[in-house]
């Protein structure tokens, strides 16, 4: 007899997260984003930035008999939070900041049961940004890889050669920490 498993929903418009799932095996069933405000509050720090919108992501979606998975990643300088970025100017200005110096990624995950019970986990990671020469700037923004990525950059493309060091999770960085995700989902009682 095998036992069967509640749907697995995941609360993201992100490929990234879908594909850091199902390379863990857990594929999502149903990919349903959640949009919120994501501006931050007044006196929010980064990961309490990263925890409430991971939850309130989490809690914008309503699927019964499921499991559902939001997720949340910010690029801080010290308390200060970079944007999600939109636009070329400002992918320039967060790459100006960030060069050459060191930064944090906080991912927060966040997952609810289909027996109404809720857990959320957060990653931190430390990395250091090699000083980027005018040229390195220019191409990285001829390239787009910065559109929709927090902080203006994402490690997992051309950027990934700019990042001297690394302490924490890698796939964090890249928008869903696998060791703290299945952590969550298995304590929750979702099997593997
Ligand atoms: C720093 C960094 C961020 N990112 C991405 C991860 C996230 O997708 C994005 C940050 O924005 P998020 O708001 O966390 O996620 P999202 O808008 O992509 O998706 P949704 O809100 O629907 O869940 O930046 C990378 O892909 N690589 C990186 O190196």
């Amino acid at each position: 007899m095998t036992a069967s498993r509640a749907p697995l929903v995941l609360a993201s418009a992100s490929p990234r997260r879908q594909a850091l799932l199902t390379r863990i095996g857990a594929p999502p069933d149903q990919i349903a984003p959640a949009d919120i405000d994501e501006s931050p509050l007044a006196g929010e720090t980064p990961r309490e930035h990263a925890g409430r919108l991971a939850r309130g992501k989490l809690d914008a979606r309503d699927h019964p008999g499921c499991y559902v998975l939001a997720s949340d990643t910010v690029v801080a300088v010290g308390r200060r939070i970079l944007p999600k970025t939109l636009a070329r100017a400002e992918a320039e200005l967060c790459l100006r900041l960030l060069s050459g110096r060191n930064h944090k990624v906080f991912t927060a995950v966040a997952v609810r049961a289909p027996d109404g019970r809720a857990a959320s986990k957060l990653s931190e990671t430390r990395l250091k940004m090699k000083p980027l020469s005018e040229a390195e700037i220019a191409s990285y923004l001829d390239s787009g890889e910065w559109q929709g990525k927090a902080g203006g950059y994402g490690i997992q493309g051309r950027a990934g050669a700019f990042i001297v060091s690394l302490t924490g999770s890698y796939t964090g960085v890249v928008g869903l920490p696998v060791y703290e995700t299945r952590q969550l989902l298995t304590g929750l009682g979702y099997r593997f």
